[in-house]
């Protein structure tokens, strides 16, 4: 019978993964990856895929099982992808890289352009189609003993990065000929390139200063006489750039920093010829691009920027939603593309504009492919419809309430599906602690209310998809979210009846400090979920790769600056009134929140005879919950719920 399946965590299986829409400049087709998670081979079987537009044909155009991220040639006749491949060092370590490959759209097969065990960071084609501008990471780690003598040491899914240095490139796609492009800098992280439509200038956004790697100078190449020059300096944010039709204008992603990693990405205008820069976004007060959760997103290479003639394409973040938007120079920002109570995940459109292809999820919709047209949306895809037929989705509600000075807070709760009674009941905190929950697809949270557990998921002071001043917690963690979320909890035992003792609090990275910190300063919970969290601001200091200045931004203190504060704001200093019992998950990969986190606050539960248990995820990283091997995905949602399931216990004789 349809819909008749528990959504357990092995359901992971054979759930396809939509992403990647990337629409050719004419408006022919729409070039897209489909991942199929498949647990016999432990993997995300990739392939590449197209649709006709006119006729809404599909044809596989890369059969897999490891091909992504088709970037089409502006001509349309061609598109370069990446395909998977594993490589070998000198002493026989399997070094995992990828082959760019180049195929015709009119053709079958492929042939290998460049190999790169580094990867590749951005691509632009040249308006001819003959060539490319590439940012890639150069320079491997010392096989044996590692000598490090600069900054940063490791990235989180890379590993040890100390000798990679961002490089930008030409590549000509008919030989493979590589050359650099020659800015006269020691050290450079590029982080994004875009040829102009003219073909003659390749802006560049790099970083250029080891010690302080977030500020970002922007130089365009004389494509002609080989030239570069600095257009704009010290600037902050993700630095993706898009050169207006005419070639005069740039337009970049970012900001100056104006509330430290808390401000919210901003269109800024950048005049090349003068330096001139403006905010295209400010009045908007909403962070341009897309920070919602969802744990069913497969590799994307596409733009978060793209200037056509009818203005710039852009996402948005907003209560949950997510909203393509454009903005011409000189007007106001405007929605294109509102899709209600969903999340516009990623985007691309023709040249003219008057094509928008795009993936699409709703908290009961994994992604699929659409088509917008004409002021018409159209579905495209169905890779998920047989999967969703096997089980039961339950629909979220939204909720509401106004915080204790005033501000409304909103959260979402995802009750037990029809037909399964309600066992107990988890306030899951998000990571970030700017991104967002909404209308993502969490396949996670249906596992949770599948067993029985209605999830309560909200978006505390810290989050994105409101102003920039909600979003800003700087020096002030465990303050106004800590008090939201805890007035959260009053909200949805007292107005929505759920019961008091039955409550779990879990979270991931931010959500694992949160949910730390949440346990040393109340016993509310019956047993807690902590996730590549934090619990030791001092020791977080100089090791996560989110760099050794987030810290100082966002907590206001360094082992030697304020270091009580640091302390302070760590939720080992409360160890000692931890009461809950906890399961500590972390991956021995994570360069982000490193292992010594998890192990200290283990260690210390331990030692005071609090029920613990930790659980070390070999060969994962920071994204284990979202892009882990399958096997280790399922893995990590049945320790959850056995935890859950022991603290909870079925049989209701309470409340
Ligand atoms: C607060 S320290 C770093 C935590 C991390 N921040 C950004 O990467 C985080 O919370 N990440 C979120 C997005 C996550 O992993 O869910």
């Amino acid at each position: 019978m349809p819909g008749a399946e528990k959504l357990g965590p092995d359901s992971l299986d054979g759930l396809v993964l939509v992403s990647n829409p990337a629409v050719t400049p004419d408006g022919r087709y729409i070039l897209y990856t489909a991942a199929r998670v498949s647990l016999a081979t432990d993997s995300y079987e990739s392939s590449i895929l197209a649709v006709k537009v006119d006729s809404g044909e599909q044809i596989v155009l890369q059969s897999g099982p490891r091909d992504s991220c088709p970037v089409p040639s502006p001509d349309g006749r061609r598109y370069v992808f990446a395909r998977k491949v594993e490589q070998r060092d000198r002493r026989g370590n399997k070094l995992p890289g990828i082959e760019l490959r180049l195929a015709s759209l009119d053709a079958p097969g492929a042939s290998q352009l460049i190999a790169r065990v580094e990867g590749i960071v951005s691509l632009s084609w040249s308006p001819d189609s003959r060539r490319l501008a590439a940012a890639l990471p150069m320079g491997r780690p010392d096989e044996d003993v590692k000598e490090i003598e600069t900054l940063p040491v490791w990235f989180n899914g890379k590993g040890f990065v100390y000798k990679t240095r961002i490089e930008p490139f030409i590549i000509d796609v008919d030989s493979g000929i590589m050359e650099r492009i020659e800015l006269g800098l020691n050290w450079l992280q590029v982080s994004d390139v875009a040829w102009s439509p003219d073909g003659k200038k390749i802006a560049i956004s790099v970083a250029a200063d080891m010690l302080r790697p977030y500020l970002l100078d922007v130089y365009v190449y004389d494509v002609e006489n080989g030239e570069a020059h600095v257009v704009a300096q010290g600037l902050r944010g993700y630095g993706e750039l898009a050169w207006s039709p005419d070639s005069k204008l740039l337009a970049y992603l970012g900001h100056r920093g104006e509330r430290g990693f808390s401000s919210h990405q901003k269109i800024m205008l950048l005049n090349p010829e003068t330096g001139g820069l403006e905010c295209l976004t400010c009045s908007l007060d909403r962070n341009a691009v897309n920070t919602v959760n969802s744990d069913v997103r497969f590799r994307s290479c596409l733009k978060k920027l793209q200037w056509t003639i009818r203005g710039i394409y852009f996402l948005v973040s907003d209560s949950g939603r997510v909203i393509l938007y454009r903005v011409q120079p000189g007007m106001e920002p405007e929605p294109v593309l509102d899709p209600g109570e969903a999340v516009v995940d990623e985007f691309s459109a023709s040249r003219d504009g008057s094509i928008i292809a795009y993936t699409l999820m709703t908290p009961v919709d994994p992604k699929e492919l659409y088509l917008y047209r004409g002021m018409e949306a159209r579905r495209l895809t169905r890779h998920t419809e047989a999967w969703k037929r096997r089980y039961k989705l339950a629909q979220p509600r939204r909720f509401s309430f106004r915080a204790s000075d005033g501000a409304t807070v909103e959260g979402w709760v995802l009750p037990p599906p029809e037909g399964v009674e309600q066992r107990g009941w988890v306030l899951y905190i998000h990571g970030g602690p700017k991104t967002m929950w909404g209308y993502g697809f969490m396949h996670e949270f249906h596992v949770l209310s599948n067993a029985g557990y209605t999830v309560v998921y909200v978006n505390p002071r810290g989050s994105d998809g409101y102003s920039e001043d909600f979003a800003d917690i700087r020096c002030r963690y465990g303050e106004r979210d800590y008090m939201d979320l805890m007035e959260a909890v009053d909200y949805v035992v007292k107005q929505l009846g759920l019961p008091k003792s039955r409550a779990a609090v879990m979270g991931g990275s931010y959500g694992g400090f949160m949910t730390n910190w949440v346990i040393g300063h109340t016993s509310f919970f019956r047993a807690a979920v902590t996730m590549r969290g934090i619990s030791n601001w001092i020791s977080m200091y100089g090791t996560t790769d989110i760099g050794w200045y987030f810290v100082e931004d966002q907590l206001c203190c360094t082992p030697w600056r304020r270091s009580d504060l640091c302390w302070e704001k760590s939720p080992l200093r409360y160890a000692d009134r931890i009461e809950t019992p906890t399961l500590i998950i972390h991956s021995n990969e994570d360069y982000r929140c490193w292992l010594d986190q998890a192990l200290q606050l283990y260690t210390a539960l331990k030692l005071r005879g609090v029920e613990t248990k930790l659980a070390i995820f070999p060969g994962e990283n920071h994204d284990l919950s979202r892009s882990g091997k399958p096997r280790h995905r399922v893995k990590r949602l049945q320790l959850i719920l056995d935890w859950l399931n022991k603290h909870i216990p079925g049989a209701r004789n309470e409340d």
